[in-house]
């Protein structure tokens, strides 16, 4: 990896895994973040914490928006009227990396209020900068991993929608079993939406989009809204990760179910 400088001139890829959690602690006090989880009984996680670089821009928006936009994790549910100060349509994104396809959505269904959850502290500064300069407020953001934030945040029934785009592919087969779309993830996705309300996947990786396929259409409480895989929906814009999979010469799927 190249160094690149930090904030305050140092080399963000020289400092120890707690120096970071600690430099990320003290820029954005609310941030969830403590470093690498080392306990014994770790559940498999569907993320390795990429300690890239922070721009300035990402940690001025960390500072100057992080308290409009960031909700801390909590272990308890999240009161999502107070949170978005109305009542409306709520979908939740998983894994929105740098943002941009999150705020594109978001601007463009202003009736519907976005829970956007990451991981990655410069991709929740990116999509900060994002809604902050671009005036966009039907998004609020949980950095923390999404199974807790489902599980312990977000009440049955609780979303209109689900949304999770080109997710981390792991693709040897000795990490497939890191893969978030998985048989139970799907049940605590069933369980937290509402009859009606809706899953959609992407990803340019046609193994996982198969296995997808097979969660999906195994799950008794979901119908699919195509004929296997569904046609891209006009309000998802082209992402990040999906254009560099294009760039490989990679496909795209898209699937779409509705819960019964
Ligand atoms: C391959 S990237 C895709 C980013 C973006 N959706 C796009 O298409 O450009 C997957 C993202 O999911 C995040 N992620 C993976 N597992 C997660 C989890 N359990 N909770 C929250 N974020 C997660 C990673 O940090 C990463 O930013």
């Amino acid at each position: 990896m190249t160094a690149s400088p930090d904030v305050n001139g140092l080399v963000w890829e020289h400092f120890t895994a707690e120096q970071q959690a600690e430099e990320i602690r003290s820029v954005w006090p609310q941030a969830d973040y403590h470093g690498p989880d080392t306990s014994k009984h770790r559940r498999i996680k569907s993320f390795v914490l990429r300690q890239g670089h922070l721009s300035k821009g990402q940690e001025k928006a960390l500072h100057d928006f992080g308290p409009k936009y960031c909700i801390p994790y909590r272990d308890q549910l999240l009161d999502l009227d107070a949170a978005f100060g109305r009542s409306a349509p709520r979908v939740l994104e998983i894994g929105f990396g740098m943002g941009q396809a999150t705020a594109q959505i978001a601007a463009g269904r202003s009736d519907t209020d976005f829970i956007g959850v990451e991981v990655h502290t410069p991709g929740v500064g990116s999509l900060l900068k994002l809604l902050g300069e671009g005036d966009i407020g039907n998004v609020r953001i949980v950095q923390h991993d999404a199974v807790d934030v489902l599980q312990q945040m977000i009440a049955p029934a609780g979303l209109d929608g689900v949304h999770v785009y080109f997710p981390d592919p792991w693709h040897k087969k000795r990490h497939n079993k890191r893969r978030l779309i998985q048989p139970a993830f799907v049940e605590l996705l069933v369980s937290r939406l509402k009859s009606g309300g809706y899953i959609h996947l992407a990803t340019d990786w046609e193994d996982y989009a198969i296995q997808m396929l097979e969660v999906l259409s195994g799950n008794a409480d979901l119908l699919n809204t195509a004929d296997g895989y569904a046609p891209r929906p006009d309000y998802r814009p082209l992402t990040k990760f999906e254009n560099r999979g294009i760039k490989l010469g990679h496909g795209v799927w898209d699937l779409v179910f509705r819960k019964r």
